[in-house]
């Protein structure tokens, strides 16, 4: 056959196997056989109706893409760079806490596979290894340049302790600290409650809070989520740190312009993948006027729902500077470790680059709005 069908089975090692998940939806049904049904709820659920969990994926099959042709390019060019971390493809993973309720390795496995595909690791405050240990995998797996960690926050009401959590972030090296702002409390997962999924098994422990200032100094402090937490800590954090501070969880456009008043170098418009306030409407439709209200000063980076390739190019082309993805991470952790996790991600870059060529793309840049069309 004179085409390159199937390009990935030119490399022998590269092939999948017969029972190898083919994309991210055979890897989530993979997962799914495997996880404990009690941590795979944990993983899969939403809050209360889990409106907004199934909406985030299914706004994206509302959408349309509307290719242009002739352009000529001959390859593509997937490469991003966001706050000084190059990146090799637009899609970074998005911070989900306890990856070791899915694999023994934990978040050091996830490390790894982000480290050798050149991906952007949001480790989350409530990773199952420290983020000193996490960042050690990753300069293993890619001793050159150093990993690029950032690290999720949750503001906690006890400054001290917060200042103690930025410390150890930057001191493994992270290039940006995100900062969650959607859980003044914790959404109410049904799910967890039915299966009486209240706490982490014996021997495992959210590592970033053990020995934190004003407990044992072994003692895992729990992580709190404060409805006291305002605009005013967001400033006290950005005189702090000289890292970039990115929120994650904005969806009203009113509180995206007040992020850039607040000098807020990024916004990750992500309704937590429908595990905070249900009925909040699905990420990409609520992107154009994120994107409008920023006005291309800072990065906007998308979360929930992102399967398939054509969701990224759909988010690129209404405006994101990149998307994460978070349970296709944890159903690649699950089912092979570091090796699944790199499968996912090479499979969501790869699907991205055949819609970028689709399209008459050479580049994310190339992506623009006249592109995406509603369904009718
Ligand atoms: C199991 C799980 C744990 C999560 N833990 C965190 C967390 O610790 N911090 C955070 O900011 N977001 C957390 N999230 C939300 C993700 O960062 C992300 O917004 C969401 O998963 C994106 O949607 P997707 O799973 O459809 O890709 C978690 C999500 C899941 C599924
Ligand atoms: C431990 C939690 C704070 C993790 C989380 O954000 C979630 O499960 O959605």
């Amino acid at each position: 056959m004179g085409t390159d069908m199937h390009a990935l089975g030119a490399d022998p090692a590269a092939r999948p196997g017969p029972a190898d998940p083919l994309n991210l939806r055979e890897f989530q049904a993979a997962a799914k056989s495997t996880v404990d049904p009690v941590y795979y709820d944990y993983l899969a659920g939403g809050a209360w109706d889990e409106v907004t969990l199934r909406d985030n994926e299914a706004a994206f099959g509302r959408l349309s893409l509307l290719p242009r042709v002739l352009r000529g390019h001959e390859k593509r060019e997937l490469d991003v760079s966001l706050f000084g971390c190059p990146a090799s493809s637009p899609v970074l993973i998005s911070p989900t806490a306890f990856h070791r309720l899915v694999h023994p390795e934990g978040e050091r496995a996830t490390a790894r596979a982000a480290a050798a595909t050149g991906t952007i690791m949001v480790v989350s405050m409530a990773a199952t290894v420290a983020v000193g240990d996490i960042a050690a995998a990753a300069r293993e797996a890619a001793p050159e340049g150093g990993p690029a960690l950032w690290f999720q926050l949750y503001l906690q009401p006890d400054r001290e302790v917060t200042e103690a959590l930025v410390a150890r972030a930057t001191a493994a090296g992270a290039r940006a600290l995100v900062v969650t702002v959607d859980s003044p409390v914790f959404g109410t997962h049904e799910r967890d409650r039915r299966n009486g999924f209240l706490d982490l098994p014996a021997g495992m422990a959210c590592e970033n809070m053990r020995g934190l200032p004003g407990g044992e100094p072994d003692a895992v402090r729990p992580i709190a989520m404060s409805p006291r937490i305002c605009w005013a800590d967001v400033d006290w954090l950005r005189r702090s740190t000289s890292l970039p501070v990115l929120l994650k969880g904005v969806v009203h456009p009113e509180d995206a312009r007040l992020a850039l008043r607040h000098g807020v170098d990024g916004l990750v418009l992500s309704n937590h993948g429908g595990r905070q306030l249900d009925t909040v409407p699905a990420t990409i439709d609520l992107l154009p006027d994120i994107v409008a209200a920023v006005g291309g000063r800072i990065p906007v980076i998308l979360d929930g729902g992102v399967r398939r390739g054509t969701d990224v190019v759909k988010a690129l082309a209404l405006g994101a500077s990149a998307v994460g993805i978070g349970r296709p991470v944890l159903w690649g952790l699950a089912v092979d470790g570091e090796r699944g996790v790199r499968r996912v991600l090479d499979l969501l870059r790869d699907e991205v680059d055949t819609a970028l060529a689709l399209c008459g793309a050479a580049s994310p840049r190339d992506l623009t709005p006249d592109l995406v069309r509603g369904r009718p």
